[in-house]
């Protein structure tokens, strides 16, 4: 009887916010990490398909840094990362699109509907989701001055057109997008999984960006986690090396979400089972929320 009234105030307590999301747009993303274990891979998939089922549009963008490393690796070639983005030749966007499209989008797409989900898998090339143009990376020198550096086929998202993602939440589909874009000329180009969900949560004018990754959230440079950043103080970690490495698109893409109109913007450990409903729907905050 205790566990039942346990299960009840629970459930009381998610109310007002299953109220409160109902009818607006959540987007979330999926790293790479994140999908390592069965059970963790399970919790997503149940998760996901419950936003979806309570009437959240739900939109899911995809990682897969681990699964594209271990590709090269079998392939012989060696990638190296600027400021957390992978420095992208021709060959190694050949491997990128084949797994971020091949492999990594129809296994997340399985998960969510072997549990019960409708989830369709797309990329930034459908529907010219993501026109991208190539990106150069601003990179400090030593002597103070900014250099911006080709990093090969690395996408900046310029466009981004929403319609397919609309056509799919109407027919009550949940889109799970992979991280890659076209360019004018119909080159494909590698895109950080994170800014995908920063720029896509931008465009849907979303309530909520959640990022999933595979560390508590933010920490400082003591090892202590942050469980919320003002937007105004994301420079500074940056620039003081707290924040380096993968961290470094995640804060960035939050910054620019929260500009662009997105509500809130959270950094969540994709470790935790049910990482996602805790954050969502209870008072427990977990992970870091970089705040407007
Ligand atoms: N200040 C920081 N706080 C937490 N993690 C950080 C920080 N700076 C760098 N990192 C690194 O960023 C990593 C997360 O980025 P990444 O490996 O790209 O994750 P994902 O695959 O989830 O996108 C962490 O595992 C950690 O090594
Ligand atoms: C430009 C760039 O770095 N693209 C990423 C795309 C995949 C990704 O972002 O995966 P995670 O979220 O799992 O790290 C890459 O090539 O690894």
């Amino acid at each position: 009887m205790q566990h039942l009234i346990e299960k009840a105030s629970t459930l009381m307590e998610a109310l007002p916010y299953i109220r409160r999301f109902s009818g607006k747009t959540i987007v979330i993303k999926y790293g790479g990490h994140a999908m390592a274990e069965e059970k963790l891979r399970k919790s997503f998939a149940l998760d996901i398909i419950l936003l979806k089922y309570i009437g959240i549009n739900t939109v899911v963008v995809h990682g897969g840094g681990p699964q594209i490393n271990e590709t090269l690796k079998r392939y012989g070639i060696v990638s190296e990362f600027v400021k957390g983005m992978r420095v992208t030749d021709a060959e190694t966007m050949g491997v990128v699109e084949m797994v971020l499209t091949g492999q990594v989008n129809r296994e997340v797409v399985g998960y969510i509907n072997q549990h019960g989900g409708r989830a369709a898998g797309l990329s930034g090339k459908d529907g010219n989701l993501l026109l991208c143009e190539k990106l150069l990376q601003e990179i400090r020198r030593e002597d103070g001055g900014v250099e911006m550096v080709d990093i090969g086929f690395v996408g900046d998202v310029v466009e981004v057109n929403p319609a397919i993602l609309q056509t799919l939440e109407k027919g009550g589909f949940i889109p799970v997008i992979a991280p890659v874009g076209v360019g004018r000329d119909g080159q494909s180009y590698n895109i950080n999984a994170d800014v995908v969900a920063g720029k896509v949560a931008a465009a849907l004018g979303a309530e909520k960006l959640i990022l999933l990754t595979d560390v508590s959230g933010v920490k400082n440079k003591e090892g202590e986690l942050l469980s919320s950043i003002p937007l105004a103080d994301v420079p500074e970690l940056i620039d003081n090396g707290t924040v380096t490495g993968g961290m470094i698109p995640k804060v960035t893409c939050c910054t620019d979400a929260l500009a662009a109109g997105v509500k809130k913007a959270h950094i969540v450990d994709g470790r935790i089972e049910h990482a996602i409903l805790l954050e969502i729907f209870t008072n427990v905050g977990i992970g870091t929320e970089i705040q407007a």
